[in-house]
C-alpha cells in the first residue's frame, strides 16, 4: 500500500481494529479514516454509501462486527447474524461501488465445523456442522467469506478473507457476560485477589482447547497479507499451538498473583472441543507470530490494570 493512500478501518476502537491502527501509524500510513458506530452505524445501507461515495477510499479493514464469546453468541443469535450481515454487506458492496482497491475482511477460526480434524485446515470449511453455541455468527462470516469471493469472481475485486484464531490484547472487552475467555479470567481473577474471594469460577469443564494470538501479531499479518496476498482462498491466522481452559486459568492465575482456588461451572458450555488452526498457508505466505502466550498476558494484563480496571469498577 502507498503510504499516502486513503484507508478506511472500521471497526478502529475494537480489539482488532485497534492495533491495525497502531500498527499502520507505526509503520508511517498518515491517510487514515475511521468513525465510531455512533457517527456511522454500518448496519445502516444509506450511511455506508453515503461515506464511501464522499470519501474516496483506496483501501479497507473491515474489523467492525457485533463480537462475543460463547454465551453473547448463545444468548443474542438474532443480533449477532443480522448484525454481521449487514455489516459486513453494506462495507464490501459500497467498496466495490466506490473503486475500493483492496479489502481484507476478517471472519473467524468458528467457520470450521465442530469436529473437523485437527489442525484446521482452510479446505475444511463446510465440510460438517458448525458449532451450535455460535452457529449464526459462523453462518454470517461464511456469508462474508463467500460475497468476497463472489465479487472477485464477478467483479473483479481483490478482497481477501482471513481467519483469525482466538484474539486477546489492548482494548479487550472485559465485560463478563459478553466477553471472551482470556480477558474474561483476567478479570475475574484480578477482582477476586483485591476482594479477597477465596475462588473463581471458570465456565465449563476446562477440557475445551483454544488457541490463542495475541492483537498486535494480528494486526502486523492483515497488513503483511493486505500487501501480500490475493486470491479467493481464505488465509488461518494463528500461532500452531492451543492450551486447555484448565491450564490457561492456572497461568491467569499465576500472572495476576492469586493464591485462592478455581472452580468450574459445568453449567455453562464448553463449546467446540478444539480450533487449533493449521498455519501451513501463512507461514508459506511469509509470515508467523512472534507473541508467546505468556509474554501476551502479561502485557494484556498491564493495559487492563492501567486502562480497564476503574472502568469496569465504575
Ligand atoms: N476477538 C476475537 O477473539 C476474534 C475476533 N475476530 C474478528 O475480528 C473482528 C474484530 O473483532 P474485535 O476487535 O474482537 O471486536 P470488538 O468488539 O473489540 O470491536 C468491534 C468494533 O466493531 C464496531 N462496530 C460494531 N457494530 C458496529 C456498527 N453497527 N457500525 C459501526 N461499527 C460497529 C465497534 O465500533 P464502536 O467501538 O465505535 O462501537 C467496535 O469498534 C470481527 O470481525 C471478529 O469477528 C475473529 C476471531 C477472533
Ligand atoms: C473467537 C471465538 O470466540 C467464541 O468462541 P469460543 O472460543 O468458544 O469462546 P469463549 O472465548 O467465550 O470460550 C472459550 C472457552 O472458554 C471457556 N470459559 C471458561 N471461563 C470463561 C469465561 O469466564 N468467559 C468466557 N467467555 N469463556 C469461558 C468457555 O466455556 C469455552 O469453553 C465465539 O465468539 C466464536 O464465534 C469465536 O469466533
Amino acid at each position: 500500500m502507498d503510504k499516502h493512500a486513503k484507508i478506511y478501518v472500521a471497526g478502529h476502537r475494537g480489539l482488532v481494529g485497534s492495533a491495525i491502527v497502531r500498527r499502520l501509524e507505526r509503520e508511517g500510513y498518515t491517510n487514515l479514516v475511521y468513525r465510531t458506530s455512533k457517527e456511522l452505524d454500518l448496519t445502516d445501507k444509506i450511511q455506508v454509501d453515503h461515506f464511501f461515495e464522499q470519501q474516496k477510499i483506496d483501501y479497507v479493514f473491515l474489523a467492525a462486527a457485533k463480537v462475543g464469546g460463547i454465551v453473547a453468541n448463545n444468548e443474542y443469535p438474532a443480533d449477532f447474524i443480522r448484525d454481521n450481515l449487514l455489516i459486513q454487506t453494506n462495507v464490501i458492496d459500497a467498496a466495490y461501488r466506490n473503486n475500493v482497491t483492496k479489502l481484507l475482511f476478517l471472519g473467524s477460526t468458528c467457520i470450521y465445523p465442530k469436529l473437523a480434524p485437527q489442525p484446521l485446515k482452510e479446505e475444511y470449511l463446510l465440510t460438517g456442522l458448525l458449532e451450535p453455541t455460535n452457529e449464526p455468527y459462523a453462518i454470517a462470516k461464511i456469508a462474508g467469506i463467500k460475497m468476497c469471493e463472489s465479487y472477485n469472481r464477478q467483479y473483479g475485486t481483490k478482497y481477501i478473507s482471513v481467519m483469525p484464531t482466538n484474539l486477546y490484547g489492548e482494548n479487550d472487552n472485559f465485560d463478563l457476560h459478553t466477553s471472551h475467555v482470556l480477558p474474561a479470567l483476567i478479570r475475574k481473577f484480578h477482582e477476586a485477589k483485591e476482594n479477597k474471594q477465596p475462588f473463581v469460577e471458570v465456565w465449563g469443564t476446562g477440557t475445551p482447547k483454544r488457541e490463542f494470538l495475541y492483537s498486535d501479531d494480528l494486526a502486523d499479518a492483515c497488513v503483511y497479507l493486505m500487501d501480500n496476498y490475493e486470491g479467493n482462498e481464505i488465509v488461518n491466522i494463528g500461532v500452531g499451538e492451543d492450551i486447555e481452559i484448565g491450564q490457561l486459568a492456572h497461568l491467569v492465575k499465576e500472572t495476576v498473583g492469586y493464591n485462592g482456588e478455581i472452580q468450574f461451572d459445568t453449567s455453562k458450555p464448553d463449546g467446540t472441543p478444539r480450533k487449533l488452526v493449521d498455519v501451513t498457508k501463512l507461514n508459506s505466505l511469509g509470515w508467523k507470530a512472534s507473541t508467546s502466550l505468556e509474554e501476551g498476558l502479561k502485557k494484556a494484563y498491564q493495559w487492563f490494570l492501567d486502562n480497564a480496571v476503574q472502568k469496569v469498577n465504575s
